[in-house]
């Protein structure tokens, strides 16, 4: 295989070289799976080959796709080292540690940021201190996200924006504020989110797991986009002087460029002088007592406002746009060669020099204290998966959370639910789609009896709603008593909001566990504020729903949802009465929910975020389950024609 050919393929071809390479270096091999899957189905994670011994002092780290987009390049540069350096000697003292792919979902879906929107490198921060501000982004929100890709809005921001240009002295002087990262608008461009992220809690478990005997570190952090075109820099970057610094220099001299950031400083290397919260930074933090040598290689493509562009555009289609449309694939073309481009030379360069530092950085890691003798690394143990609690995939082999048999409904003489069936494992998340009319609310209404259904069966978490015929043939609960229990285990979110306006938004998250579930009372007040707290609305809670907008409303209500500990949460279109900026923040939290492993059925028209967040994917039409599956299969090849009528009216 051309060296080249190790950039190309999408998430499971970079997995797969990388778990080959990594297994003939004899590397033992762990995965940590993430909550979402990629755009074809596939479950992503990141993985981690270690050689040598686990005691080992000595440790070189390589991490890879902490900018999703630029995976490949990083992925390239592990595969390549593994592969080249094998059958691998190591003295005892010393191991490697290689990182694929840290934000896998980035590179899954050829964006630069991560699930939340949120730039990892952004993300390190100190979140017990809480966010640095950053006033010069704010200004400049409006000019790089927009709503609508043509029109009025635009028009208006690309003024504002060339008008920046011109009081800033061009891109150049806008660069360093816009890239510095902000923590206010998450829906921004650079944006270093509300907590440590998946990628974050990831990195830093597998740190304290392999690198926590290691007194002297070598990281790399494998990147592109930044700098002149073809022209691999070595950097480091440090919030100030540390001995790991000298050590660089001392190793590459003149060839590293250091990099002290903080919000003026100023560097002519093409990365953000300005930015906080960088994987260096977390490097050192977590390993408090190593000399640590952080390194990043910066592979530079287009210039820096080109790039820009292109993020700015691919912010726009995952906010407000369609991905499966030939402007979302002119959009997501243009990314991808923003960072990758596909150029033989550029690849062939980029890869020979980070190999070259590798090499030598290895070569001073190995002498450090004097050079032990080589021996073959041992056998490996075979591949490990590490499920965080917070990650665990769909149960297999457990109950399932909900099972809906043959289920019926009509109003009068209409027929809205001519038999529909469905099964939803706990930890899964089950999109229902169709169109306008098709019985989507109603089976949601069906599950937890706002509805009765006129036959079927509904079985929540093992139990079943027993119900029993009345004269004119219909079936209605046979224990009202049983129906209350289970629905006390069902939260609903519905499209309205539906909080109580005379009540606080605290009163509102208390009002059932304290009722309902008979909490006490401080236990339910500390529940509640815990709860906002993750929603994001710790300032609000003593405000009425209607000083509240429409999102913050809405994420008080799935608040108001967790309160009651639900073992499946029913979402009935929960942004469908929303202002379009107001969607994310909600789909947001939903998405949250997901990844934490909660059981939730969602009715949505959001096709793209029904496609990334969910396992399985129901399409109704006319009160009939026309077509299910894995969204990756329903979405790419849908099987029936009125399925394929559906996405082309909706895509
Ligand atoms: N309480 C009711 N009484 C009479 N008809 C009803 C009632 N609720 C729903 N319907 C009808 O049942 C059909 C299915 O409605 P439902 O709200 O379940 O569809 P949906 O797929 O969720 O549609 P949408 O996407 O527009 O919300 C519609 O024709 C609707 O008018």
């Amino acid at each position: 295989m051309s060296p080249s050919a190790l950039f190309s393929g999408d998430f499971s071809d970079l997995r797969s070289r990388f778990l080959a390479a990594a297994s003939q270096a004899g590397a033992s091999l762990v995965a940590y799976p993430h909550p979402l899957h990629g755009p074809n189905g596939e479950q992503l994670s990141t993985d981690i080959a270690y050689l040598g011994r686990p005691d080992a002092a000595k440790l070189m780290v390589l991490i890879s796709g902490t900018h999703g987009v630029e995976g490949p390049f990083g992925s390239a540069c592990q595969t390549a080292w593994l592969s080249q350096n094998a059958p691998w000697q190591l003295p005892d003292d010393t191991a490697v540690l290689a990182i694929h792919l840290i934000n896998p979902w980035g590179t899954a879906w050829s964006r630069r940021v991560n699930e939340d929107n949120v730039d990892l490198n952004r993300n390190f921060i100190d979140w017990q201190k809480g966010p640095p501000r950053n006033e010069r982004y704010a200004t400049l929100h409006d000019a790089v996200v927009w709503r609508a890709w043509e029109g009025p809005e635009r028009e208006r921001a690309a003024e504002a924006y060339d008008a920046a240009k011109r009081r800033f002295g061009g891109y150049a002087g806008l660069a360093p504020m816009i890239e510095a990262g902000q923590y206010a608008f998450s829906d921004g461009l650079y944006y270093g989110g509300d907590g440590p992220v998946w990628s974050n809690r990831t990195l830093i478990e597998i740190l304290s797991t392999f690198a926590r005997q290691a007194s002297e570190v070598v990281v790399f952090d494998l990147h592109t986009g930044a700098g002149p075109y073809g022209y691999p820099a070595l950097l480091s970057v440090a919030e100030g002087e540390h001995a790991g610094l000298d050590w660089g220099r001392h190793i590459f001299g003149p060839a590293l460029s250091v990099v002290l950031t903080g919000t003026d400083a100023t560097t002519d290397t093409g990365i953000a002088a300005t930015a906080t919260g960088y994987v260096s930074a977390a490097v050192r933090k977590a390993l408090p007592k190593a000399r640590v040598l952080p390194l990043v290689v910066e592979c530079g493509t287009l210039n820096g406002e080109t790039v820009i562009e292109a993020v700015q555009a691919d912010n726009w289609l995952h906010l407000y746009g369609k991905v499966d449309t030939p402007l979302g694939e002119r959009i997501k073309k243009a990314l991808r060669a923003a960072f990758i481009p596909e150029d033989e030379d550029w690849r062939n360069t980029c890869l020979a020099t980070a190999l070259r530092h590798f090499d030598r950085a290895f070569a001073d890691l190995k002498a450090v204290g004097g050079a032990s003798a080589e021996k073959p690394v041992p056998a490996a143990a075979p591949v490990a998966v590490i499920a965080h609690a917070e990650t665990v995939h769909p149960g297999a082999g457990e109950r399932p959370a909900l099972e809906v048999h043959d289920l019926h409904k009509r109003f009068g003489q209409l027929s809205v639910l001519n038999g529909v069936s469905l099964t939803a494992q706990p930890g899964e998340v089950v999109s229902m789609i169709g169109s306008s009319g098709s019985g989507k609310s109603t089976f949601l209404r069906c599950i937890n009896l706002l509805e009765q259904p006129h036959d079927g069966r509904v079985v929540i978490d093992g139990e079943e709603i027993r119900m029993k015929k009345t004269p004119d043939g219909n079936a209605v609960p046979a224990d009202m008593r049983q129906v209350e229990r289970i629905r006390s285990r069902v939260g609903m979110v519905f499209q309205n909001f539906n909080l109580w306006p005379h009540m606080t938004v605290l009163e509102n998250i208390i009002e059932a566990p304290l009722h309902v579930l008979k909490e006490e009372r401080q236990a339910a007040v500390d529940h509640a504020h815990a709860l906002l707290k993750k929603v994001g609305l710790s300032e609000k809670h003593a405000q009425y729903p209607g000083q509240l907008s429409g999102g913050q409303q809405q994420r008080a209500a799935i608040a108001r949802t967790l309160a009651m500990r639900p073992k499946l949460i029913l979402l009935d279109e929960p942004t469908s009465a929303l202002d379009p900026e107001l969607v994310g923040e909600v789909l947001r939290v939903i998405r949250q929910l997901a990844e934490e492993g909660n059981t939730m059925i969602l009715v949505t028209h959001e096709m793209q975020f029904a496609r990334e967040v969910s396992h399985k994917i129901l399409f109704l039409h006319q009160g009939k389950v026309e077509e299910e599956g894995a969204p990756a299969d329903v979405f790419t090849n849908p099987r029936s024609e009125r399925m394929r009528q559906f996405l082309a009216r909706t895509l």
